[in-house]
């Protein structure tokens, strides 16, 4: 496995302006909406199709170890920066491949957002310990889940007598928002409306300066190896970003056993800016590749690397992640934010009241825009 130097994250994109994206300025927020709309819809139906997978399927898939790296590299996060009793809001919670590790690390109340039907039922069949392939103990906490585009709806009017939480989560997610401005600015005013001051929103997403450089990198307008392909459209053909125009870009991506549907770059500096005017200050971002060999120095995390077997243990398991999957975590980051403020003194005192310990298909709440 080969360190690969950071590229120059300047180069990607044209500097930017003091407010490239200003209130009110509205880049791509009419412009092109219903076409938005249906693009999100693409995105929830690629998900809602994707069905559970079977053990043995999982450990034949070509990306099995990916997968694997993708959860340690979660696990981390989440064992970083969780307290036991934390109450957290997992944005585009998917099928709740996160439910054990929030788990794991004692969480006192769950909340899970997603707008793809099919994932939310999964989510919630596999909170409720009955799946097939896994028949574990229940979890300890009480969890409530929710279907809506967590990136148009107000989820701080819907979610007000659950907040603030003290933690939020976005995984593999937060791009599907860079859509338009609107979007973008939604999904940051939802975090920053439902964290408590002091409250951390943990994410992982593709890192923008990767992805543009290997675009550069490229003949024509697609690039890729034998488990994943980016492609954009002719409208990127002269390879040029204007700040000033930083939603909205869209590239197709294919990840073999995974996904199969539009994204969108996400220029990081622009997050952070933006990410700063919802009050949400930038603590940590560090390409997948980065992150890997920071934490992989840390004995609690080679353990649990060893564990989950992305790696293998270089003595008697010898398996380990391919070169092409290396190459696709190389277009990840992960980052953390905390919203400003002072913690509150006092915790809330129960969770008593919340959620159910048990959720039937009728508790899965969808919420309209
Ligand atoms: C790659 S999956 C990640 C799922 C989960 N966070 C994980 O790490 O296992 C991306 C998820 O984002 C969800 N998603 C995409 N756009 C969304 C939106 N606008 N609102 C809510 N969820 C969304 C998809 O339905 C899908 O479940």
């Amino acid at each position: 496995m080969n360190k690969r130097p950071r590229d120059d994250p300047s180069s990607s994109f044209a500097s930017a302006p003091k407010r490239p994206y200003g209130a009110g300025s509205g880049y791509g927020a009419q412009q092109g909406y219903s076409e938005e709309r249906s693009s999100a819809r693409r995105v929830a139906d690629h998900y809602s199709a994707r069905s559970n997978q079977t053990l043995e399927e999982r450990e034949n898939s070509p990306i099995i170890h990916l997968k694997k790296l993708n959860n340690w590299i979660k696990s981390v996060l989440i064992q970083l920066y969780t307290r036991p009793g934390d109450c957290v809001l997992d944005l585009a919670c998917g099928k709740g491949g996160d439910l054990i590790k929030w788990d794991k690390a004692k969480v006192g109340y769950y909340v899970g957002v997603d707008i793809a039907e099919g994932s939310i039922k999964d989510c919630m069949t596999r909170y409720n310990g009955d799946t097939d392939q896994q028949r574990r103990k229940k979890f300890s906490f009480p969890a409530r889940l929710i279907c809506t585009d967590c990136y148009e709806a107000r989820l701080d009017e819907y979610l007000y007598e659950d907040a603030p939480f003290d933690i939020c989560s976005c995984q593999f997610a937060l791009h599907y928002s860079w859509s338009t401005e609107a979007r973008a600015r939604q999904a940051l005013a939802n975090v920053s409306a439902l964290l408590r001051p002091g409250g951390i929103f943990i994410g992982t997403m593709p890192d923008a300066n990767v992805i543009i450089k290997r675009l550069r990198e490229s003949e024509g307008l697609e690039f890729g190896n034998s488990v994943y392909w980016i492609s954009f459209s002719e409208e990127y053909a002269e390879k040029k970003f204007p700040a000033s125009r930083p939603f909205g870009i869209k590239y197709k991506f294919h990840l073999e056993d995974a996904v199969d549907c539009p994204e969108w770059v996400v220029p990081f500096h622009l997050f952070k800016l933006l990410a700063e005017e919802y009050d949400l200050e930038l603590v940590l971002m560090k390409n997948f590749h980065e992150f890997v060999h920071e934490y992989l120095q840390k004995p609690e995390f080679t353990e649990l690397m060893r564990r989950l077997g992305a790696l293998g243990d270089g003595r008697h398991d010898q398996s380990t992640l391919s070169q092409d999957e290396w190459e696709v975590s190389y277009l990840y980051l992960a980052f953390v934010l905390r919203k400003r403020g002072q913690p509150p003194s006092q915790r809330r005192s129960s969770n008593a009241n919340r959620g159910k310990m048990f959720l039937n298909e009728g508790d899965i709440e969808f919420l309209g825009i």
